[in-house]
């Protein structure tokens, strides 16, 4: 039989997704009407209410191809209503004693201020990600809605209290991963995975760090553990503030919009590149030397080439005041001093409160001769100009940048303060061939802003926000980690990264390191083993390399089997491989969506003429995606986070001898064979690395 329209469950959740439609619009209108003539007395707060609206107006806006909901939870009693934030209006679940909730990217309600759709944040909709078999969390019916172009098409259920319902894996999980890209990344909010809810919803307080191979979704569970931070701590967030950390701009550009789609404008993005631009990096360092500017004892180095400006007094200070002298000796300008040396605080915050301490002494003095001065006393003889220069010949101002000038250019100066911690090799290597003459001509690189940010912090404490996400970490320095803890001191992290896609010199060899580095030493490592992004074929293929670049770690799985995603084609005697790549970047393009053609950096331009002669457009890393153009030129160096539907990987070997080991070369070989969604098509000319030769 026919179901008849009012009776087929499709068509009754096209009309909730049609009145719920409709309850956003009117909620939209209902901003847009309101009149802030009354309500504001002067045009600044006018102003700033105005920018409020505006962005509500934004976040309630309806987009076509964005499904307003994408789940359906049916409880089976009314008790799993308990922290629903409406429950008693919530509709009753098809047969079910309980409630009814549709799980959605936002809250929408009616006009009365019922639910229409459950935030995916909120704790009710907690069921929807977690609820299983084993433990159905009361929900007698979890559904899934599969849309197409915007049109409610389809939808998928689970019975989670019927033991006779067997456990199945969702088609339109599949069917959402294997969607083809075009634009930058996509939330995942309507798919994520248990293992990945339990890490987006962990708490505020603690720092989480998450180990895990490519595709695990990494990337995708950091950004949506901040919407969810942002939705759970809303005020205390938007007071102290939230950052996004990532290895470059072409990936931050790549990631940029998942926050924004999820209603979250606020997350600022940065590389750690941007979080310590004190000065224009102009050259790149020498392997030996960075990785001696990246060592953790260079914070060592710093911290007793900071404090060593201070000297201690010699001469008295004489506080003239009145027909009054009033004289502090050496010796006990030396204990205040030391007393201010042994404290922890910052070298400049000690600077502020020297004038005070010795005008406090000053100041017992004059009780002591029978004076009753007051604190408007004290205040100006901390300002009289014989303190004022005591206090410049012993704590003179520090300025960072000239500091690490000098440790890089005066080998004596650097041999007083690394003496003992830097060997006389260490030095030579981070000493500059030609000392700089001035801040601004300095040929400074990325590891010497880290180290001028480090000065920096010993000289006054660095902001530190409420919470950052720091994604690809494994590439970081001890003394990059180090800028990125100082940044969130006082708040918590989300630490992401796989130890086997390490490619610096100082690449990450555990995480608990690293999160001593960070200053978060206690907080817990997760694993992340279930890949979402490469097919099964693909990536046992990728994972014989593991073996030789991340002993200890187990290889990743795949949720999906796509038979035939995997082609290896050798061009023989000398043939044209740039001329087999360029027909295989032409067959990828037959398919829907975007195609990658990885190679190592140094082949780029020769593959990049090859196109061009060709006539096949393509484009640079960080440009966008679009309908029209899909094939993008990536150089291996920049693969790193990056996801195509297809990939074609030019040349494995010259992947490898681009860098300047075989063990980088081989973790960098591993990034660009996991950045496939649906097909990888390897094309080789030379050898194979053995690993990889069948
Ligand atoms: N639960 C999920 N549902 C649907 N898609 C998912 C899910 N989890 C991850 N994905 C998708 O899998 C792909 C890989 O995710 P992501 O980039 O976050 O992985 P990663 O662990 O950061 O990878 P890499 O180590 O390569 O940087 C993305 O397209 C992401 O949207």
């Amino acid at each position: 039989m026919t179901p008849t329209p009012e009776r087929d469950p499709l068509a009754r959740e096209r009309d909730h997704l049609t009145a719920s439609r409709a309850a956003l619009r009117a909620m939209r209108a209902d901003v847009e009407a309101l009149d802030i003539a009354d309500v504001t007395a002067n045009w600044v707060n006018a102003a700033v209410l105005q920018g409020q609206i505006d962005d509500r107006i934004k976040a309630l806006a309806d987009l076509a191809h964005t499904p307003l909901f994408f789940g359906r939870l049916d409880f089976l009693h009314a008790a799993g209503a308990e922290s629903a934030e409406s429950p008693e209006s919530a509709e009753s679940a098809e047969g079910g004693e309980g409630p009814s909730f549709y799980i959605g990217r936002r809250h929408v309600h009616d006009a009365d201020g019922d639910p229409m759709v459950i935030d995916w944040r909120a704790p009710v909709s907690q069921a929807f990600y977690r609820a299983s078999k084993k433990d159905p969390m009361d929900v007698a019916l979890r559904r899934r809605f599969g849309y197409t172009g915007g049109e409610l098409t389809a939808y998928e259920d689970e019975h989670l209290s019927d033991p006779q319902e067997a456990a199945q894996v969702s088609a339109l999980l599949q069917r959402e991963i294997e969607r083809p890209r075009v634009g930058p990344m996509r939330d995942i909010v309507a798919t994520i995975q248990p293992e990945q809810d339990e890490i987006v919803r962990s708490g505020l307080g603690g720092t989480v760090c998450v180990q895990g191979g490519p595709g695990t979704g990494k990337t995708a569970v950091g950004l949506h553990r901040v919407a969810y931070l942002l939705y759970a701590h809303r005020e205390r967030l938007a007071r102290t503030g939230t950052l996004v950390i990532g290895p470059n701009d072409s990936f931050l550009h790549y990631i940029e919009q998942v926050l924004p789609a999820l209603g979250e404008l606020e997350v600022r993005q940065a590389t750690v590149a941007d979080l310590v631009a004190h000065v224009e990096v102009r050259a790149a360092d020498d392997p030996a030397a960075a990785l001696v500017k990246g060592d953790a004892r260079m914070a060592g180095v710093l911290r007793r080439a900071v404090r060593a400006q201070v000297s201690l007094p010699t001469e008295p200070v004489v506080v003239v005041r009145g027909s009054r002298r009033w004289r502090v000796p050496a010796y006990e300008l030396e204990e205040i001093v030391r007393e201010l040396l042994d404290r922890d605080i910052r070298y400049g915050a000690a600077r502020d409160a020297l004038p005070q301490r010795i005008a406090h002494a000053v100041l017992v003095r004059m009780e002591q001769a029978g004076e009753a001065p007051d604190d408007r006393v004290q205040d100006a003889v901390a300002r009289n100009a014989a303190v004022k220069a005591a206090v410049k010949a012993v704590w003179p101002p520090v300025d960072p940048a000239k500091l690490v000038l000098r440790l890089l250019s005066d080998a004596e100066f650097l041999a007083e303060h690394a003496d003992g911690v830097l060997d006389a090799d260490e030095q030579k290597a981070v000493l500059w061939a030609k000392p700089a003459r001035s801040v601004k001509s300095a040929k400074w690189s990325a590891a010497d802003a880290v180290l001028i940010d480090e000065a920096q912090d010993l000289v006054s404490r660095t902001h530190s926000l409420g919470h950052v996400v720091l994604d690809e970490a494994q590439d970081l320095s001890p003394m990059q980690y180090r800028a990125v803890g100082r940044r969130c001191s006082t708040g918590s992290a989300t630490v992401l990264g796989d130890l086997a896609q390490g490619t610096t010199p100082w690449a990450t060899r555990s995480w608990g390191e690293a999160l001593a580095h960070l200053g978060k030493g206690g907080a817990v490592v997760e694993e992340l083993t279930a890949g979402f992004r490469v097919p099964r074929e693909v990536i046992a293929y990728a994972s014989r390399l593991l073996p030789d670049i991340a002993p200890g770690l187990a290889a990743v799985g795949s949720v999906r089997e796509s038979p035939g995603s995997l082609s290896v084609r050798r061009v023989d005697g000398g043939g044209d491989v740039a001329g087999a790549v360029v027909r295989a970047c032409v067959e990828s393009l037959a398919h829907e969506g975007s195609i990658g053609l990885i190679a190592a950096d140094a082949r780029v331009p020769v593959l990049a003429e090859a196109l061009r002669t060709a006539g096949v457009p393509y484009l640079d890393p960080g440009t966008e995606t679009s309908a029209e153009a899909r094939l993008t030129l990536v150089p291996a160096s920049l693969a790193k986070g990056l996801e195509y539907d297809y990939v074609v990987l030019d040349e494995p070997s010259a992947v490898v001898d681009g860098e300047p080991d075989e063990r980088t070369g081989l973790r960098r070989l591993y990034v660009a064979l996991t950045r496939a969604v649906s097909g990888l098509v390897v094309v080789h000319g030379a050898e194979l690395p053995g690993q990889l030769a069948a």
